[in-house]
């Protein structure tokens, strides 16, 4: 896959929300950066803080939320200090976004022809015509079939995978260099789920854009990522090349989730699939030592003590949070069967 320049790069991003009871520490000091061409999938349980990751990122957080980063860019360009109309600009033009629910980015009162046009026409000096001709195209990309018959239709009238295929389009009509995509398909059929996913993994080659896909489906990001990273309670715990995190999984969580979901080609058949006992702890308050002590069966005294850091892993650009060295946690995981 062609990969290279860097489109964004993350550093030390951190999200804070006041809360009742204290502040909430949901995203805690991220770093990562995704390159042209590049697929880099977020995975973790709910609640482990990847959509406050990717609404930081596009600049819309809950009001109430602070963000912080060392660095925040976006094809060199520095969005930590634009203003809400430059950002807005981005938004719809260079940083592609696909929801869970489509409805709720289409307008059930236009047909999906004027919504699509009205973003060319928004964001570039185009004529109507021009307009339409893209949103043809884009659609037959998408897989529609009779495009143009479809643009004088409301949302209303498409079925739900056909909506999630039009948002995928009309989000595509500007040329984006990056789409962030959190749980695009949640609400489909699972039938459509793992096709609207390989779709999109399919035109972010074809067009050889970035795309941060966060999903709970392992068995899709065994087949589309380039890179994983792993969260867990506001932290990346593992990091690394997808084929390196599912072949070699080295935090003791990472080996949990594998564990506990099906990946095509590496899942016995018959095999019984398990659960991570326990829940992700309340990210209210100072969180001490290993965020997954609670819940790994390996836990020491020392997990429990002082911040643990990232550390490499066997490969290159792979990292994990965890104090045990690598051969242990990989004799863990042969244990497990995961590796
Ligand atoms: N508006 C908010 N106010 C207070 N807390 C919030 C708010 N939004 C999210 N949180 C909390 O922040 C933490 C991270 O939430 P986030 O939605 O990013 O998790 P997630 O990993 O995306 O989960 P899911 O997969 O369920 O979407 C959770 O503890 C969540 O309860």
């Amino acid at each position: 896959m062609a990969q290279g320049d860097t489109i964004l790069e993350v550093e030390n991003l951190t999200v804070d929300i006041p809360v009742p009871g204290g502040m909430l520490h949901a995203v805690q000091g991220l770093d990562f950066s995704v390159s042209r061409g590049e697929t880099l999938c977020i995975v973790g349980e709910s609640g482990c803080g990847k959509s406050l990751t990717s609404l930081a990122l596009m600049d819309l957080l809950p009001k109430k939320a602070i963000r912080k980063a060392d660095r925040l860019t976006l094809e060199g360009e520095d969005l930590l200090s634009l203003s809400e109309s430059r950002m807005a600009d981005i938004r719809g033009n260079s940083m592609g976004m696909i929801f869970q629910e489509p409805m709720t980015s289409l307008n059930p009162a236009y047909t999906i022809g004027d919504q699509m046009e009205e973003i060319l026409l928004r964001h570039r000096r185009v004529s109507r015509r021009e307009a339409r001709e893209r949103a043809i195209y884009l659609l037959e990309k998408v897989g529609i079939t009779a495009a143009a018959s479809r643009l004088g239709q409301y949302p209303h009238q498409l079925s739900g995978g056909l909506r999630q295929r039009v948002m995928i389009a009309m989000m595509l009509m500007c040329g984006p260099k990056l789409i962030i995509a959190d749980e695009p398909t949640t609400a489909l059929d699972v039938t459509i789920q793992a096709q609207i996913l390989l779709l999109l993994a399919e035109l972010q080659k074809e067009f050889e854009m970035g795309l941060i896909l966060i999903t709970h489906d392992l068995g899709v990001v065994a087949r589309v990522a380039d890179r994983v990273v792993v969260m867990y309670a506001g932290e990346i715990v593992e990091e690394g090349a997808a084929t390196h995190v599912f072949e070699r999984p080295t935090h003791p969580y990472t080996q949990g989730l594998l564990e506990c979901i099906p990946v095509p080609g590496k899942t016995k058949r018959g095999a019984h699939l398990g659960s991570i006992p326990g829940i992700v702890p309340s990210l209210v308050g100072d969180l001490r030592g290993c965020h997954f002590a609670e819940r790994c069966r390996y836990a020491m005294p020392e997990c429990r003590q002082g911040d643990i850091a990232l550390r490499a892993g066997l490969e290159e650009e792979h990292a994990y949070r965890c104090v045990l060295e690598p051969d242990v946690t990989m004799a863990h995981a042969r244990e497990r069967g995961v590796a």
